[in-house]
Order: structure tokens, then sequence, then C-alpha cells
């Protein structure tokens, strides 16, 4: 049967997720965060799934460029990426993504960060036309299932007091006792096998401490450290001595490629990021000073799954590691991070994902996490369905904000709590 793969419809639905009280070097996530899904729609009644950022800025974007797509078809994804989306350079140039947690912010990475949603939704129509995966139309996986590790956070018990958001049964993790406690959850439930924790939230005294913690409660088991840059060259090379022992990895320990380089010279601990090499025009520099090892991609804004392949492409010609970062995400991102892991032959760490934190999803059936692995289908496209009541649920959530929780502000979070709090002038510590 000769199918119609003309685009007639694309339905954006912006939403508000619950998020615990996690804490990073920048402030507290959000009671409720934002996030955008996108169905594209073609002509004989398939429907393709994205999903993206959603605060104002993507949103801004994403609307003009749904409008556009009318017409198209959905195999044209080389055409859908020479769309001129228009973006206002001077509201994003030099500045930091996230309040910095997720690199630099550029008018380009903007688009990507749009356009992967569209991507991905393209890619999931295909594949639900033809009957095949989505990684099928990627080149076909190279491994049955995608290793996830667990992302431990320190975390308040709850949000602060009068702020409405939804029952944490997480409980509080301020301590290496916390941690720890966090960790055996975490594996129990979702048997994960090596652990990751945010840090630059204490001081690094004390989130050493819960990594020895860790090494002791799981012996052998691969950890890394985070702080978001928040520590300085000698700080980095403090911890990095006094961890190495244990450490897989220690992730953005400083900011920029400069300091990433400084570090990686006087440490034989590899060091990954998500921060200073968020680019294809960052990678030339980094490589060449041998300032990472490890290079964290995320399909959101990397500019999709293809994009996420010619990266890891680079990374092996250039002998560094690839595997992927994580923000507040729901499962049709995590779908989406498993087809294309699942196709990438140099991915030797476990990906980061937020998705055991995130109580609420738009899918009919959760994506299941068992030994730490999600397993790779044949299910046509993504291989999920939508949730058409929640997603309708969530987008009232979001059309009843009042604006606090549509753009992440973690400062913001923070400043409910501590009123003077601002992001820390980095390096931190
Ligand atoms: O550096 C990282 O891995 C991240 O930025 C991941 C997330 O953004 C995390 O830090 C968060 O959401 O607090
Ligand atoms: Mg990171």
């Amino acid at each position: 049967m000769t199918r119609d793969l003309t685009i007639t419809e694309v339905r954006l639905t912006p939403i508000l997720v619950a998020d615990p009280p996690l804490l990073n070097t920048q402030g507290v996530h959000q009671p409720y965060t934002p996030r955008l899904i996108v169905e594209v729609v073609t002509a004989d009644g398939i429907t393709g799934l994205g999903e993206t950022y959603g605060d104002t800025k993507y949103l801004e974007l994403a609307r003009p460029l749904a409008g556009r797509l009318t017409g198209r078809s959905v195999m044209d994804v080389n055409g859908l990426f020479g769309i001129d989306l228009a973006v206002d350079a001077s509201r994003v140039e030099g500045q930091a993504d996230a309040g910095g947690l997720r690199g630099v912010q550029s008018a380009d990475k903007l688009r990507l960060s749009v356009l992967s949603a569209f991507e991905v939704a393209c890619l999931d129509a295909q594949g639900r036309a033809l009957g095949l995966p989505v990684h099928a139309l990627l080149g076909g996986r190279v491994r049955d299932a995608v290793e996830y590790s667990a992302y431990l956070f320190y975390k308040w018990a709850a949000h602060p007091a009068g702020v409405p958001a939804e029952p944490d049964e997480w409980g509080p993790a301020l301590d290496p006792a916390g941690v720890v406690a966090q960790a055996r959850r975490l594996r129990e439930l979702h048997g994960f096998g090596s652990f990751k924790l945010k840090g630059g939230v204490l001081p690094p005294e004390e989130e050493t401490a819960a990594v020895r913690a860790l090494a002791e409660a799981f012996p052998g088991r691969p950890l890394r450290l985070d702080p978001n840059g928040a520590w300085s060259v000698a700080t980095s090379l403090k911890v990095a001595a006094e961890l190495g022992d244990v450490l897989e990895y220690l992730e953005d320990p400083t900011l920029g490629t400069p300091g990433m380089a400084a570090v990686a010279a006087g440490t034989d601990v590899p060091l990954a990021t998500n921060m200073c090499v968020t680019t294809f025009g960052e990678i030339r520099e980094a490589f060449e000073r041998h300032a990472v090892q490890v290079v964290l991609s995320d399909h959101h804004y990397w500019g999709g799954l293809r994009n996420t392949q010619h990266l890891a492409a680079i990374c092996a010609a250039f002998g560094v590691g690839v595997s992927m970062h994580s923000n507040t995400h729901l499962g049709i991102s995590l779908a989406a991070m498993t087809q294309v892991a699942s196709t990438v032959p140099g991915l030797h760490h476990a990906c980061d994902s937020h998705y055991p934190w995130q109580s609420e999803d738009v899918l009919t059936e959760r994506l299941v996490l068992e030994g730490g692995r999600i397993a790779v289908g044949d299910a046509p496209g993504l291989g999920v369905e939508l949730d058409r009541d929640e997603l309708a649920r969530l987008h009232r959530r979001w059309a009843a904000d009042d604006g606090g929780y549509r753009d992440r502000d973690d400062a913001a979070a923070m400043r409910v709590a501590e009123p003077h709090w601002r992001p820390p002038v980095m390096p931190r510590w």
C-alpha cells in the first residue's frame, strides 16, 4: 500500500510536569517544569511524537515552524533542518543555557533544540508508516538494551512550605547517608549498576564524602560526580586526587575549555562534559586541547537523533568517548534517547536520565528500566503511545499557570526558600 506521508497537521501542546525539589548549583527545581509535546499528523492519519523544552523561547520558535510544515513530507528531514527559523540572535547570543547547566546559549542551539523535537516526530511517523522502529531508520541497533545510570540528587524533603506541589515520596538527601539511601532505592526500583551524583550544591569536602560513602555501599560500581562547573581548577584537581580510585569520570568540574584542559592535564581521571562542548563549533578547540574525554550528547540541543550519530562519529574519530546527558524529560524523549543510543557503536558509559524522578508522563505505558537498562524493541516508530487524557491534564496545568513556571528558573525557585539567593559566582569553590 502506498502511504501519503504529507504533513496535514502539527499539534503543539505545552505542559507543566511535576518535578521534585532537586538541588543543583544554580538553585532548586521548580515544582512544575515546562515541556513541549509535538505531534506531526500525516494525510493518512499517522501521528509522530516528539518532545523538547517548553520554555517560552522554544514555544515562540516552535509555533511558526509548526505552521510551515503542512504540505511537506515527514520523509523530508533534511529539508526540515533547512527551514529558516529566523531566531533573534540578540536574545540569546553569548548567554548561558538554563542558568549555565547546558552550556552556552546561541541562536543556532536554540534553533536545533526546537527542530530536534520535529525531527523525532517525523522519524516516529516514518517508522509507524513503514512498520519499522526508529533505530532501523537510523541504520539499525547495535545493542538490544541501553544502559542508564542512577541520577542522584541532593534534595529537600519537599518544596518550600506553602508552595503547591505534588506529593514527594523520596524524602530528603542532604548528607552521605541520605545520598546512599537514595541510591539504594533507585537501585532497588530500577536495578541501576552505576551512579552519578549531581554536585556543586555542598562544599566539595561534603560531596567527596558522599561519593566515598557510595563507593563503600556499592564497591566496584562506576561512580560520577558533576558539580556543573562550580569548582576552580585547583579544587577540581584536589577532588580528582581524592576520588581518583573510585570515579568513572568527573563531569564538568570547572567551567570552560581552558579550565577543563588544565584539570585534564593534571589528573588521570577522565573528564566528561555537557557544558563546555554542547555545539559542533566547540568541538575542535576542546579536542585539540584534550580538555574532555567523554562528551555527553543530548539530542534536544545537538539537533536530533541523526546529529547525535554525527557527534558520536566525530568523538570516535578523536578517541573521545560519548554518552548522554539528561534534563527533566518524559517518556517520548527517553524513547528517542534509547533508540539512538542503541545505534551508537562506541557508547561505553551508561546514559543519564531524569526519568525516574518524573512521577507523571504523557504515555499510556511508562518505559521500564530493568537491571538499569531499557530494552530496545522492534515496535514501529518510537514504540510509545500518547495518553491524551494525561496530555490534556498537564496542558490544563500549563494554561492555568500565571506564568511563574512556564520558564524554568532554578534560582527563582530557590529564592522562595532563601530570599537572598543569587546564582553563585563561579568558581563557587
Ligand atoms: O549537567 C548536567 O548533567 C545537567 O545539567 C543535568 C540537569 O540539568 C540537572 O543538573 C538538573 O536538572 O538539575
Ligand atoms: Mg552534567
